[in-house]
């Protein structure tokens, strides 16, 4: 696995080594030691989840708010996605920013999001599974979410508005001048 920095440096793009022979391939989809060593602290991901989706479906801006905040382990197992995160940290040098990086299940890359981000996607192929880990469990009362198309964000989703298709909830989460943002401290 390969690590790198993005422009918000705590968010790390990880590329795996896929090793192909006669029979398909194989590659090593997360190693503890490894991970550690990069980040130099361990996360302790308790949860795994999985979802699929059509074109055009768009998840997020999505965190939980402490105690329950979550850092995860984001990829695609199969299709295209448009992976986001945006920067809730006060006092962050890109507090407001956000990464957008092409996740898909060619390349098999992943991306490691910390505490203190808000996150979210869109599916670029004709279905996208996604499937990430993280490290505190889902508590519903700490759901929290931004509007994925807040002009003071100014994300490019890539995709045209007409064919983008949001949950009910989704499409009424507040702004981002209203999110609960984070302590750097607690990161
Ligand atoms: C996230 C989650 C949802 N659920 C339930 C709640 C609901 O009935 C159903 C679908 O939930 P949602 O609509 O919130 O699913 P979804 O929009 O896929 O939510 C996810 O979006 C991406 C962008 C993230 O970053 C994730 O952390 C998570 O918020 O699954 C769980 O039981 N456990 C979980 O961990």
């Amino acid at each position: 696995m390969n690590f790198k920095k993005l422009n918000i440096p705590e968010v790390i793009l990880c590329e795996p080594k896929v090793i192909g022979d006669e029979r398909g391939y194989f590659f090593e989809t997360f190693r503890e030691d490894k991970f550690t060593a990069f980040l130099g602290k361990k996360i302790n991901f308790c949860q795994d989840n999985e979802s699929k989706s059509s074109y055009g479906v768009l998840r997020g801006l999505h965190y939980q708010s402490p105690p329950f905040a979550q850092a995860k382990l984001v990829r695609v197992i199969e299709g295209s996605v448009l992976d986001v995160v945006v920067d809730l940290r006060m006092g962050s040098p890109t507090f407001g920013q956000h990464v957008a990086v092409e996740l898909n299940s060619e390349l098999k890359n992943q991306l490691f999001i910390p505490k203190g981000f808000a996150h979210g996607f869109v599916v670029l192929s004709k279905e996208a599974i996604f499937a990430y880990k993280a490290d505190n469990y889902y508590n519903y009362k700490s759901e929290k979410g931004i509007l994925f198309n807040d002009p003071e964000l100014a994300i490019d989703w890539k995709l045209n508005g007409n064919n983008l298709k949001l949950s009910e909830k989704d499409a009424q989460l507040p702004l981002f001048r209203n999110a609960e943002y984070f302590e750097t401290k607690n990161q």
